[in-house]
């Protein structure tokens, strides 16, 4: 199971509805998609998207990061050899998450079906079913009530409302949500780094005031702003859940000591691949606090290995927000995980479960087009 070729394809997905939050409109899922072979005639599949303001990562960076530094150090490298092998890519450079990621999930693939396992036994099992919540992108408030009652007639009971992008709206649109669906949904709010501190605590005093109940408030405040996050969680009840603040283990673990958040959301992108998802994983068991496991706007291949990890890890992983493929038309990957709306169904197939993938283009000497 020596790695003998390291290469790249582009899978875009265009979305049914445009995908919008405080940070940025997306039309399209758009996945650098990395094949990693090895001489006994496997494929691992692993797969980033391009999402330079959350972790400043692009397609263009993520293939120049492998193709350049990463890959040359594995290229020789026997599967068996998996500690080394994760090692090496985290070592590799500093940054570059989502090029860490993209390797280390079809390692991950790899490995599992070297042990003849569906990955998330091979993580150590679970149940093979999840359910997901589906994003609400920011829009007038007519548009995301009608984008609401569509998701609950779909099936789907939790729904990740984006907002962000003005604070007096944002309020209105809470409120107008609530009224409307708040029997029949659970609500959580993904401010995307739109709020101030002092604004979140203004905005939860308003809507406790009408009556809005919120499962959590995720990342209120600017990434860097931690006493920010630590003044908000501090003086609010309704849990608040770090993201963009929260990329690394020991970040995680500075965030939990300072009481800078009461919910962590693991995203392999952030976490530059599963091994130090599961540190985070095992940080937050250790202090007793939840985890969302999320994903950015991505297709089901780095979804699906998202899902493995969440099946594994539910003794921590209570949330989940794993709706990146079905905001696209269709899914091109069969095979492995099926997303059906709010169900997640893992196949029992080794590794990932990857039986083929439609209109993959393959990116001849690496270079994204
Ligand atoms: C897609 C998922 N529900 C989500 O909202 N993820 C991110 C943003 C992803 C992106 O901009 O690509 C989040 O902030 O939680
Ligand atoms: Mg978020």
């Amino acid at each position: 199971m020596k790695i003998t070729k390291i290469s790249f394809a582009k899978l875009a997905v265009p979305l049914i509805t445009p995908f919008k939050t405080a940070m940025r409109t997306v039309n399209h899922i758009e996945d650098v998609v990395v094949l990693v072979e090895t001489d006994d005639g496997q494929v691992g599949y692993g797969a980033a998207p391009s999402t330079p303001v959350i972790t400043g990562d692009t397609h263009g960076s993520i293939i120049h990061a492998i193709k350049t530094v990463i890959a040359p150090q594995l290229i020789g490298l026997s599967i068996t050899d998996f500690n080394q092998i994760l090692l090496r890519i985290q070592q590799s450079m500093v940054g570059n998450n989502s090029a860490k990621a993209a390797l280390e999930i079809a390692i991950y693939d790899l490995w599992a079906k070297w042990l003849n396992l569906p990955l998330y036994k091979a993580l150590g099992g679970g149940k093979p079913q999840l359910t997901t919540d589906v994003t609400i992108s920011v829009n007038d408030v007519e548009q995301m009530l009608e984008d609401a009652h569509r998701a609950i007639n779909q099936g789907f009971d939790v729904l990740k409302i984006k907002i962000g992008n003005d604070i007096h709206l944002d309020i209105e649109r809470v409120k107008a949500i609530y009224q409307a669906v708040g029997d029949k949904a659970l609500i959580r709010l993904d401010v995307n780094q739109g709020w101030t501190a002092k604004q979140t605590v203004f905005a939860v005093e308003q809507l406790d005031k009408a009556g809005v109940q919120l499962e959590l408030i995720e990342q209120p405040v600017q990434l860097n702003d931690i006493e920010g996050m630590r003044y908000v969680t501090q003086r609010v009840s309704t849990p608040i859940m770090a993201d963009e603040s929260a990329f690394s283990p020991k970040q995680v673990l500075s965030l939990i000591q300072s009481g800078a958040a009461d919910i962590i959301n693991i995203k392999l992108m952030k976490t530059a691949g599963i091994s130090q998802a599961l540190q985070i994983a095992d940080i937050c068991q250790m202090y007793k606090v939840e985890c969302m496991i999320g994903c950015m706007l991505e297709g089901s291949i780095g979804v699906a290995a998202a899902a493995h990890l969440a099946s594994a890890r539910a003794d921590v992983i209570c949330k989940i927000d794993l709706d990146g493929p079905v905001l696209g038309q269709y899914d091109p990957v069969k095979g492995g995980v099926n997303f059906n709306r709010a169900q997640i169904l893992l196949s029992d197939g080794a590794g990932l479960g990857i039986e083929s993938i439609q209109g993959l283009e393959y990116l001849t000497n690496g270079v994204w087009k």
